[in-house]
């Protein structure tokens, strides 16, 4: 129970609920255990008319018919008190749920970037949402049930023992076998359901990824290979699903068995102590009903425990990422103006999950309002320097500097704000293009989005669409080209007007055409704003006012187009290639 005190402060939170859905609850099962010794008297009345001791007929009917209405306004009450009741727990365990989703997305949301490389998507949804669900269990069912359970059992067996002591042993003999066996069953099933829910997400995956890359087993024509592989793993999930369901299929019968021999002890025992004169014929029938009525309760131990096993395990999970804390923390709620000087001295980058060393003493200023172009080989570490910019890592050792301040202590909110930055690979959501463009700026108008995107020179495809701004992406939408892609997400960054741009490589998918307008524009808007372009082309290192070249981390060359292009260095070797491939074309 260590790891579920963590939902103690929602039951803290809905403890006047929670109280009242106790109360309810004893109400509800106090008065449904009065229905046995209601029968007993109906029993008695009529045993005591035939028996001669009673003789006046209407009166035993009367008191029969008394009891029966007694008896279905007792239903009804108890009926109305079981609604009641899980209006209050069950509504309770339903606002935890959403509590703690919220407080795991919201943990979600702080943890850093490194977190998501280090969790697969798949444990992420689970624990957010399965796990979650199994904790809800605990606080909600497990916790009515086991009120119901304590409530019938204090009153069901005061009232047997109250009656006839040696009756009540003996009715009570199979209870505990029914509880331990019910214990072993439900952690059997649980075992085998974990496996099935793992064998489930299996296949999910598996088809999830089949789905994603179907032009790939089109092109390549694997789809029969990839029918076996379903069917196979498809196969491993049915066989576990039938030894799931051959344990489940005990539950009811072991259940009828111990009931029936409670029951078959009641009629012998009750037999012998009726024909002694130790009890009435009524108390027969009274304790068969208790016997009844025990039975689920006591099934319930079993199915409690292990649910609350489930629940601790669960909140284990959950606790696991509740108390990590993210790598990069905002420092200060004090905003410091950002005017985009970008200075990095001696910074060195090692991936911490990888230990990749990115980046090796790296210098190199940018003041505001210039542009710095990055060149280099795939996997020379341009897009580590972005991720530093915007934060997302920090250093090894060195520092980055934004206007003389260490970047550690920028507001990390205010330095985000102020940044436009356009990954390699652009993500756009399932929305329409206008809500994807306005995504960098909340409030923007339909101009404001219209001008971004003409721009980002993206405007004359994106009205070439039926519904033109109004055209939705994704998977049951439009489906956009690379290109189309990248300078849609140009137009996002362009409409927040950032102090800082960056561009990852964003117009690899573009013609060099289309790139020449689009950075024409960009020199543009973007005169009095720094800007950072990573690109592979030299086009658009020569619209910048600097030019680092980067080699296996390090900076193997820094300075302007028209120096660079005149040393010998990898720069120029770039060039003279691109150059030769523009006259091929
Ligand atoms: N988030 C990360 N976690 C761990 N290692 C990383 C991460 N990002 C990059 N790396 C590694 O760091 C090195 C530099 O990668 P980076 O993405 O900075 O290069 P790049 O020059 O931008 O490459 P490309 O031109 O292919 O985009 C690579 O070896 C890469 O595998």
């Amino acid at each position: 129970m260590k790891e579920l005190k963590y939902i103690n402060q929602f039951f803290y939170k809905y403890r006047f609920r929670l109280l009242l859905g106790i109360l309810i609850s004893i109400a509800s099962r106090y008065l449904a255990v009065k229905v046995p010794e209601i029968v007993k008297n109906s029993i008695n009345a009529a045993s005591d008319y035939q028996k001669g001791i009673v003789t006046d007929l209407d009166m035993v009917k009367e008191e029969l018919l008394f009891n029966i209405l007694l008896i279905i306004g007792l239903a009804f009450l108890s009926g109305f008190f079981t609604f009641l009741m899980r209006q209050t727990i069950i509504v309770t365990s339903r606002l935890v749920e959403f509590d703690l989703k919220n407080k795991v997305y919201e943990q979600y949301q702080r943890l850093s970037l490194n977190f998501y490389k280090k969790n697969r998507t798949g444990d992420l949804m689970n624990r957010i949402s399965e796990d979650v669900g199994k904790v809800r269990m605990y606080v909600g069912p497990a916790i009515m049930y086991t009120i119901n359970m304590l409530v019938m059992f204090s009153v069901a067996i005061y009232k047997m023992v109250q009656i006839d002591i040696k009756l009540t042993l003996y009715t009570l003999l199979p209870f505990p076998l029914l509880s331990v066996s019910i214990f072993v069953l439900s952690k059997h099933i649980h075992l085998k359901s974990t496996v099935v829910q793992q064998q489930l997400s299996k296949l999910t995956t598996y088809t999830q990824e089949i789905f994603s890359g179907m032009n790939v087993i089109k092109s390549y024509a694997i789809e029969e290979i990839t029918k076996k592989d379903f069917l196979d793993i498809a196969e491993e999930n049915k066989n576990k699903n039938i030894e799931l369901f051959k344990i489940q299929a005990f539950f009811f019968p072991l259940m009828i068995l111990l009931i029936g021999t409670s029951n078959l002890i009641v009629l012998y025992v009750g037999g012998m102590q009726y024909i002694k004169g130790h009890i009435s014929i009524g108390v027969i029938a009274e304790f068969i009903m208790y016997t009844n009525m025990l039975t689920w309760p006591v099934a319930i131990v079993g199915w409690v425990t292990s649910t609350i096993q489930q629940a601790e395990a669960s909140q284990k999970r959950i606790n696991e990422f509740l108390n990590q804390e993210p790598e990069i923390t905002n420092p200060t709620e004090t905003i410091i103006p950002i005017n985009g000087a970008i200075h990095f001295k001696n910074v060195s980058l090692t991936y911490d999950d990888t230990n990749i060393t990115a980046l090796k003493d790296i210098s190199f200023t940018v003041e505001p309002g210039e542009t710095l172009a990055i060149l280099g080989k795939t996997g020379s570490g341009k897009s580590s320097i972005l991720n530093l910019v915007s934060r997302l890592y920090d250093t090894t050792t060195g520092t980055v500097l934004i206007d003389d301040t260490p970047i550690k202590n920028h507001n990390l909110y205010n330095l985000r704000n102020h940044i436009g930055f356009v990954p390699q690979d652009p993500f756009l959501f399932s929305d329409t293009l206008a809500n994807n463009i306005r995504f960098g700026k909340e409030d923007a108008t339909q101009q404001e989005i219209e001008e971004a995107a003409k721009k980002a020179v993206v405007h004359d495809n994106i009205i070439g669409f039926n519904k033109k701004y109004n055209t939705v992406l994704g998977e049951r939408g439009v489906t956009l080209s690379g290109g189309q892609k990248q300078r849609v997400s140009i137009a996002r960054a362009i409409i927040k007007q950032p102090q800082i741009y960056i561009f990852d490589d964003c117009l690899s998918a573009v013609d060099t055409e289309t790139e020449e307008k689009i950075l024409q524009n960009l020199k543009s808007i973007s005169a009095n704003n720094t800007t950072i372009i990573v690109s592979h082309r030299i086009s658009a290192a020569q619209h910048a006012d600097k030019v680092i070249v980067l080699d296996d981390g390090k900076i193997s060359q820094q300075g302007t187009h028209s120096e660079l292009v005149t040393t010998t260095g990898i720069y120029q070797e770039i060039y003279k290639q691109q150059l030769e491939e523009k006259e091929i074309e």
